[in-house]
């Protein structure tokens, strides 16, 4: 299936576009409705990915909103509040299609940029990949869950200077950081590395990357208790799942376990 932005590879893996070449790379609001609307059907069971890959379009992963579009705007509030609402609505639908998501980070990743960027599970970066929040440059404050993502991954005292510092991380100091998953050994290698890491997923146990990550991002509001008792329900259910048997009766007869076939 292929539309005009969003295309879903034979091998499973769902592509969606966050920004095109056009408007140096600003968050492009056509391919965020079509990416939204893909992973919907994703949702409905009227497609069948089993990965997510996040492109960018051009020399960028992506540069954030389109300062222009904010300038231009009658109401700049109400704009930028449906923006940023539109971009959870998208975000959302990241999660909740429970499938293993990476994000191929070209250039920069700025903004709203880098918040979709820290959504992904594995973000592979090039020699000349930066992440900058951009957000305090332009006298606004962070959205698209970047302030709820980073203090997790680097640490509330990290997070606090890089965000009010606009710091630009460079792809050393943002895999140091846990920012990047990799860091492809050319730019001109990010988008085939990133696209064969999600083919990889795409013939893995989605089931249960998406049971991890569900048990990472709620265990830093659970008490030790409540996140073994999580586990011991997760593990239960995935037991039971097409991709829990398969990977026990594989194991046990010394094969390959074939996980696409055993979910579908
Ligand atoms: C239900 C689904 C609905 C779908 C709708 C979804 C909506 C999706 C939008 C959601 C948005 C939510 C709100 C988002 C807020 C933010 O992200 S605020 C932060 C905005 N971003 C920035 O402030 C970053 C600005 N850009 C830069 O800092 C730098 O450009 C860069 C990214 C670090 C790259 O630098 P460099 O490579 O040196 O390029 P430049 O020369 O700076 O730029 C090249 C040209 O591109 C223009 N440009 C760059 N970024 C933007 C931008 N964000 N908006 C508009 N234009 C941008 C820049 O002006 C240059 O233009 P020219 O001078 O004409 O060449």
């Amino acid at each position: 299936m292929s539309d005009d932005l969003t295309t879903l590879h034979d091998d499973g893996v769902l592509e969606i576009p966050v920004s095109l070449e056009t408007g140096g790379n600003a968050l492009d609001r056509g391919a965020i409705l079509a990416g939204t609307d893909a992973l919907h059907r994703v949702m409905r069971g009227n497609l069948k990915a089993r990965a997510v890959l996040l492109t960018g379009k051009g020399k960028n992963f992506c540069a954030g909103g389109n300062v222009s579009d904010f300038a231009s705007a009658d109401d700049r509030r109400e704009f930028l509040r449906g923006l940023a609402h539109d971009l959870n609505t998208f975000l959302s639908a990241l999660y909740a299609t429970q499938l293993p998501t990476v994000a191929a980070v070209n250039g920069w990743a700025a903004g709203a940029g880098m918040s979709i960027a820290l959504h992904a599970d594995f973000a592979v970066g090039g020699q000349t990949t930066r992440l900058r929040p951009a957000y305090p440059g332009i006298g606004l404050s962070p959205d698209g869950g970047m302030s709820w993502l980073l203090p997790r991954i680097v640490g509330l005292g990290r997070a606090r200077t890089i965000l009010m510092r606009d710091e630009a991380l460079d792809a050393e100091t943002a895999l140091d950081l846990g920012l990047l998953s990799e860091i492809a050994e050319d730019d001109s290698l990010v988008s085939s590395r990133a696209r064969e890491l999600a083919a990889e997923l795409s013939n893995g146990p989605t089931g249960a990357y998406a049971a991890i990550r569900h048990l990472l991002m709620t265990s830093s509001s659970n008490t030790l208790a409540e996140q073994l008792t999580a586990e011991a329900e997760s593990i239960a259910d995935l037991a039971v799942t097409g991709e829990g048997v398969e990977g026990v009766d594989a194991f046990l007869a010394k094969r390959i376990p074939d996980f696409p076939s055993a979910r579908s």
